[in-house]
């Protein structure tokens, strides 16, 4: 049986309302939580929930939840972030890639962390994405959020908007269209069809708005089309995502976060997942935060968390059926 590791999240978030509210509704004999016990009891005692915690490595039936324990530093209370509790956050991270790491677990599903807290901790944090690679040792990964009809992926994930044209660079984009266009293949897409946003309003009008189209984004799909990739592009983002240019589409790649993921959201927000391409063990993730203001509350939608875990058993599955078969090699 798969075995799914979830990281709860931020203590203070809706986290631990998402793990005890989906051993209310869910047989959820396959997920391994990597958390508190005592936050998740308090919450369900908060949500006047019914749960309980076992500490092993598969619960046995609804209620249950199994959990590896790991305390929190100090108390936790709905909707107030503490610092103090940042490292925790991590520690749960840590653990659970190393049992994915390790194949003790399947696949990883994340639970909404708050990247501001761990950075006022003093830890430099920018997102999952990028400490999941660093904590595998891969120095590329890829973003990719889908929902019904629609895959988007992030040429460049988490940092300012005014470093995002310099991260724009011929080889990390390689890299990229890559990494997505295998991960297409290994899930059963052939001839994976990309269309490739431009980074700057209509893709640069020709060099009148920008350059980085014509010297990096254009040349790049030229060559990677001759070598049998199937990418369109560049396209200027604004039509980029209407119903014509997305017929027949896999994936719309996307130069920077908020070009791509405000489209997603707005189609798909609450019920689409997140997946880290690239990383040695699948990741998936729910598409929210943490939701502060909701947290203690009840009054949350499971959705997103549920497509993430559905979507973590498709690629466990896909992964054992098609990856063999398909290989790509790549000049990157
Ligand atoms: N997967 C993750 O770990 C993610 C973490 N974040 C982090 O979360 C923190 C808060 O970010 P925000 O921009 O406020 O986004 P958010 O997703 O936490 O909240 C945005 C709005 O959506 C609502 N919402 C979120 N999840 C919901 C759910 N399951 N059911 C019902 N309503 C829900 C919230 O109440 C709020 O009104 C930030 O630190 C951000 O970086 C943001 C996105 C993903
Ligand atoms: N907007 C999605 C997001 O920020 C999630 O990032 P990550 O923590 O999964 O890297």
């Amino acid at each position: 049986m798969t075995t799914i590791a979830f990281t709860v999240g931020e203590p203070s978030g809706i986290g631990p309302d998402l793990a005890v509210i989906y051993a209310q509704i869910k047989s959820n004999k396959n997920l391994l939580l990597f958390t508190d016990p005592d936050v998740l009891l308090n919450r369900a005692k908060q949500l006047n929930l019914n749960i309980k915690i076992i500490e092993a490595e598969q619960a046995g039936s609804n209620y249950e939840l199994a959990v590896y324990p790991i305390k929190v530093n100090t108390h936790v209370e709905c909707g107030i972030l503490n610092k103090d509790n940042a490292q925790y956050v991590l520690n749960t991270l840590d653990c659970a890639t190393e049992y994915c790491l390790n194949s003790r677990c399947d696949a990883l599903v994340t639970g909404p962390i708050h990247k501001g807290i761990i950075n006022q901790a003093g830890i430099n944090f920018t997102g999952h994405t990028e400490y999941l690679a660093n904590l595998s040792n891969i120095d590329k990964t890829v973003m990719m959020l889908a929902t019904n009809g629609l895959r988007v992926a992030l040429a460049t994930t988490h940092m300012p908007l005014s470093d995002v044209p310099q991260n724009i660079t011929t080889q990390s984009l390689k890299k990229t269209i890559s990494i997505i266009h295998q991960f297409l293949l290994n899930n059963g897409v052939n001839t994976p069809k990309i269309v490739v946003c431009g980074l700057n309003p209509h893709a640069g009008e020709n060099g009148y708005l920008g350059m980085e189209e014509i010297e990096i984004i254009n040349p790049l799909i030229k060559e990677l089309n001759s070598q049998g990739y199937n990418l369109v592009g560049s396209i200027p983002a604004d039509t980029a995502f209407t119903p014509n240019s997305l017929t027949g589409v896999d994936c719309v790649l996307s130069m920077y976060h908020d070009q791509g993921l405000p489209v997603l959201k707005t189609l798909g927000f609450k019920k689409a997942v997140n997946i880290t391409l690239g990383l040695p063990f699948i990741r998936t993730s729910v598409d929210h935060g943490s939701a502060l203001n909701l947290a203690g509350t009840g009054n949350i939608s499971l959705g997103s968390l549920n497509t993430a875990i559905n979507y973590a058993q498709m690629l466990v599955i896909n992964h054992k059926k098609f990856k063999p078969t398909k290989v790509v090699s790549l000049d990157t």
